[in-house]
């Protein structure tokens, strides 16, 4: 994970969402060994906050989002580990990006793999984020069109191109498209928000059933697409809606907090944030979901618990989280031990 810091993701300094990534860093770690990348002026202050088993190293980032700016661990045919260096703009970079500039987001996966001693897949001349890709370890990948085929990642390359690299280095043989993900989400709707698979060929889809939300055209049309589809395995997709929170908006007090961004203001009072429990994260011994206060907090902890019955379900408050733009599995990622 990376330590947060920068002050028009993070409101106010940053605290309230370093207490959260604490709480994650906390769960995760104490079934999992973890590194933590912070900035050279913040190293002592992270230090003295983080729990003592967990590995921090200053490695100069743009922000936290350890999903989309680390690498893609993959095992390959030698079961040898190596990182997916993927381009990374931003979010669409000069089309529709985030942030003006993503020099030190863009170094971070090679950098991180020099310090695990893997060799890298070098794929820098594609643009792709780890929140907008998702495997069942078994052939299969889940991915939203409204992502991947946006003018900000790929726009020379068509849609069957894009599926061939993503074969090519996922090692997968299947990419399942999602139509759409998560309203207003501002990283083009990352699969990783809107649908995870909770085993092979079964996933859960973020749901509401209040046909007046514009969610609900989004999630019908990606759970159209699922029950259409079959996975790598020939197998068809088992679907368990995940139901939503109900809307969560930014208040003016939040926005206060946060400091322009190019001139600009990242969010305006009102705006309706991403919010979704599928943004979680499979630790070794636990399952890490967001939470936000909300009454369906509770129902979304108990189906991902019947679904993961050999890990405990552990529910963080994440609206200082969310505030950022993603989730939990937004600012972790998996390094697979061989
Ligand atoms: N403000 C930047 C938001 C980035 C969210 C990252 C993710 N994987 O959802």
């Amino acid at each position: 994970m990376i330590w947060p810091e920068r002050a028009d993701s993070w409101q106010y300094g940053a605290y309230a969402a370093r207490k959260a990534f604490l709480r994650v860093i906390e769960t995760i770690s104490e079934s999992e060994s973890m590194t933590v990348l912070c900035s050279e002026g913040q190293y002592d202050n992270a230090r003295a906050q983080l729990p003592d088993r967990v590995r921090l190293v200053v490695m100069e980032t743009d922000d936290a989002w350890a999903r989309d700016v680390g690498p893609t661990f993959v095992i390959n045919g030698r079961g040898e580990r190596r990182g997916i260096d993927w381009g990374f703009n931003a979010w669409g970079g000069d089309v529709d990006g985030l942030y003006p500039s993503w020099e030190k987001d863009n170094r971070v996966a090679r950098k991180f793999c020099d310090l695990l001693n893997n060799d890298v897949y070098d794929k820098r001349n594609f643009i792709c984020e780890g929140g907008s890709i998702h495997s069942d370890g078994e052939g299969t990948a889940l991915v939203t069109e409204a992502c991947l085929l946006s003018e900000g990642r790929n726009p020379d390359l068509t849609k069957t191109q894009i599926e061939q690299v993503l074969c090519d280095y996922m090692g997968v043989s299947k990419v399942i498209w999602l139509p759409r993900g998560i309203y207003n989400d501002e990283t083009n709707e990352h699969v990783d928000n809107v649908c995870a698979f909770t085993a092979p060929g079964e996933v859960v889809l973020a749901w509401t059933d209040d046909e007046t939300d514009p969610q609900y055209a989004l999630s019908k049309a990606s759970l159209d697409a699922l029950e259409a589809a079959t996975d790598a395995k020939g197998r068809r997709i088992k679907v368990h809606k995940l139901p939503l929170p109900k809307p969560v908006t930014i208040t003016a007090e939040e926005c206060d907090g946060l400091d322009l961004c190019d001139g600009e203001p990242t969010r305006t009072p009102g705006e309706r944030l991403a919010a979704s429990y599928v943004n979680f994260y499979i630790a070794n011994e636990a399952v890490v979901m967001p939470a936000f206060g909300d009454p369906m907090d509770e129902k979304a902890q108990a189906i991902l618990q019947e679904l993961f019955p050999t890990r405990k379900v552990v529910a963080i408050a994440a609206r200082d989280i969310l505030i950022g733009g993603g989730n939990i599995h937004c600012v972790t990622q998996q390094i697979p031990k061989v």
